[in-house]
């Protein structure tokens, strides 16, 4: 569960002043997510998401996040919208966290989705991909390349109570990609985290995203294995083609893919499954036992990653449509 702050009734029902919401009937902790603190809110006006950010968010990202929710939805994109105070401002205070009132997306993450599904999850990607464009304000990626040796290095060296042999497959895994990770894709604002967790649908129909606190500024492509990674393998470890096709075919719908990216995408995804690979080592080997979280198993993504290390070429993840020229 990941409800780091406690808040009382009488600061939450002060701190909806603020706000055109009506008045707070009731508010509960919401279980899902990792990185912040989520309360559902009901009100007299309707239902709300309030999120209070947490340490490992860093504040100075806060315009970056919100702005970039009301950039994607004026571009025409389903997702939450941060709900401006009296003052004209996004953000608040509240139980000593900088704290926004985040507006209710209808729909259900899908525990078990189908290839439908991942083509749906494909289009809204590039979708996004696309209204991102233009968007006034940057953020490079934190937690890409250049960032996963400082994380390794503070886990190395308890990687193989984990696993034996974990230390000597990731450090050699790491000083590869350092040396082979691509430099000139193209790039543009991605969301980074685009998990079963982050895509809503209300019956088949994909109603909209969420969880925009890992976008940044990189390589399109990258944001494709990062799905391919978290929507086309089954719980059995093996990764799944026609979800693949299903998802790259909904991609190119929307956004055709450069010969570029595709010859990347193969380590990307080797990369994309080794960033995941190591925040949940981290978090793995740190969090205490009895914290309010639940800590995922970083050993599923060293599968992936032993799995990319043995694809060739894109056509092992499904692709088939015709690809735009560099
Ligand atoms: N705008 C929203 N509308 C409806 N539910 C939401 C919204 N934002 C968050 N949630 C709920 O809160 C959960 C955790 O949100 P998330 O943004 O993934 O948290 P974290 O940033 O901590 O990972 C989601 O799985 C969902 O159930
Ligand atoms: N998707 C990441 C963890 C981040 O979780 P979220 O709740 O912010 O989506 C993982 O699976 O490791």
């Amino acid at each position: 569960m990941a409800v780091y702050t406690d808040i009382t009734e009488d600061d939450l029902a002060n701190f909806l002043t603020a706000y055109d919401v009506g008045t707070l009937t009731s508010y509960k902790g919401i279980a899902e997510g990792v990185e912040n603190t989520n309360f559902l809110l009901h009100t007299t006006k309707g239902s709300y998401i309030l999120t209070l950010y947490e340490k490992r968010v860093d504040q100075n990202d806060l315009p970056f996040f919100l702005g970039l929710m009301h950039h994607l939805a004026d571009k025409g994109l389903s997702c939450p919208l941060p709900l401006p105070r009296a003052d004209g401002k996004l953000l608040g205070e509240l139980s000593g966290r900088p704290a926004a009132v985040i507006s209710f997306l209808e729909g259900m993450w899908l525990r078990k989705p189908n290839a439908n599904h991942c083509r749906e999850v494909g289009k809204a990607l590039a979708a996004m991909h696309v209204a991102g464009e233009g968007f006034g304000i940057r953020r490079r990626n934190a937690l890409s390349v250049d960032s996963w040796r400082p994380l390794w290095n503070n886990s190395r060296d308890r990687a193989d109570e984990v696993q034996a042999g974990l230390k000597a497959e990731i450090a050699a895994e790491l000083d590869f990609l350092e040396v082979n990770w691509p430099k000139d894709l193209p790039e543009g604002v991605i969301h980074a985290d685009l998990f079963p967790d982050n895509v809503f649908f209300l019956g088949d129909g994909l109603s909209g995203l969420i969880d925009f606190y890992f976008a940044c500024n990189d390589f399109l492509a990258y944001d494709v294995s990062v799905c391919l990674n978290a929507w086309c393998f089954e719980k059995d470890g093996a990764f799944n083609m026609t979800k693949g096709m299903a998802l790259l075919s909904g991609y190119q719908s929307m956004r055709p893919l450069t010969e570029a990216e595709i010859e990347a995408l193969p380590l990307l995804a080797r990369g994309s499954a080794l960033r995941f690979f190591l925040t949940r080592l981290y978090d793995w080997l740190t969090t205490p036992p009895g914290a309010l979280v639940v800590k995922k198993d970083p050993l599923e993504y060293l599968k992936k990653l032993q799995f990319h290390r043995s694809v060739a070429t894109a056509v092992e993840y499904g692709l088939t449509h015709e690809t735009k020229p560099a």
